[in-house]
């Protein structure tokens, strides 16, 4: 199997704050790779530092390395922004932007790929289609996308995210603001998306986790507040056949 992102010995600072150590993981093109593990063990700061996102927040360091498709991800002279077109992410409370629903689909377009203005509602019907929410907003394509439920908001931020062809898709826990209904749906999403992306998902779900992934990394933390990772394989291994006893611990729902 091909790696489409490859962790080498990731280590990553907030500042001085070490939040975790010496990862090494392979996300695997094609394949929906679940992180799990009790809050606070560094699942978000892992994904985060898959696109580079992190460095918004402040001041970070980071050793080792993240390769995509055999890039240094962490190269000085990466295309910050490149990078974050083809390695797309979507946050635990929707983020829609303040305009229509068709200008949020189109927005990443618009910056990325100039004169494109025929094809640009094509672009964003296959988008909306790909996120499973053409048939709900096709009618109103000009209204606010702050008028839409919490659950089309977080279908429309992955429309948008489809919209300029990542390889990658990253999801931070993208379903907590959610009912279970809005959950479901977008469940089902990954199902479809994952024949054409690659997919890393951050969840405290355990359930979820053994539905939509396919492998399944368990990062858990100590008395050091440092996150690591404990054990990475399969889902159908990791939740039937855990090695490690701390993640079957987690799993059987006895400590986090
Ligand atoms: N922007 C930041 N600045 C400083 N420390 C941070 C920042 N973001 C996270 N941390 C710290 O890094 C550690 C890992 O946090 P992170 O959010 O990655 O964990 P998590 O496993 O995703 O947690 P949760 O499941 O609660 O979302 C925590 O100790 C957290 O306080």
């Amino acid at each position: 199997m091909v790696p489409a992102i490859s962790v080498k010995n990731l280590t990553f600072y907030y500042g001085t704050f070490k939040a975790i150590e010496n990862i090494s993981i392979d996300i695997y093109e094609g394949q929906v790779t679940a992180m799990i593990g009790p809050s606070g063990c560094g699942k978000s700061t892992f994904i985060k530092a898959l696109n580079r996102i992190s460095e918004l927040e402040g001041k970070v360091n980071v050793e080792g390395k993240v390769e995509f498709f055999g890039q240094n991800l962490y190269d000085p002279k990466v295309n910050i922004n490149n990078l974050r077109r083809q390695i797309g992410m979507v946050f635990q409370k929707p983020n829609p932007f303040p305009m229509s629903i068709y200008d949020n689909v189109a927005y990443g377009i618009r910056i990325f790929q100039k004169n494109l203005k025929i094809e640009l509602d094509e672009i964003v019907e296959s988008a909306l289609k790909g996120a499973a929410l053409w048939d709900e907003v096709k009618d109103k394509l000009n209204t606010s996308a702050l008028g839409l439920s919490g659950g089309q908001q977080q279908r429309l931020c992955i429309a948008r995210a489809l919209a300029v062809k990542p390889k990658v898709l990253l999801m931070d826990e993208p379903c907590s603001a959610l009912d279970p209904i809005a959950t479901m749906k977008i469940e089902e999403l990954i199902e479809t998306l994952r024949h054409d992306l690659t997919i890393a998902i951050v969840t405290h779900n355990m359930q979820q986790a053994s539905r939509v992934s396919t492998y399944t990394a368990f990062f858990s933390t100590d008395e050091s507040r440092i996150g690591r990772l404990i054990e990475f394989g399969p889902t159908s291994q990791i939740f039937m056949a855990a090695t490690h006893p701390r993640t079957q611990d987690y799993i059987q729902g006895r400590f986090g």
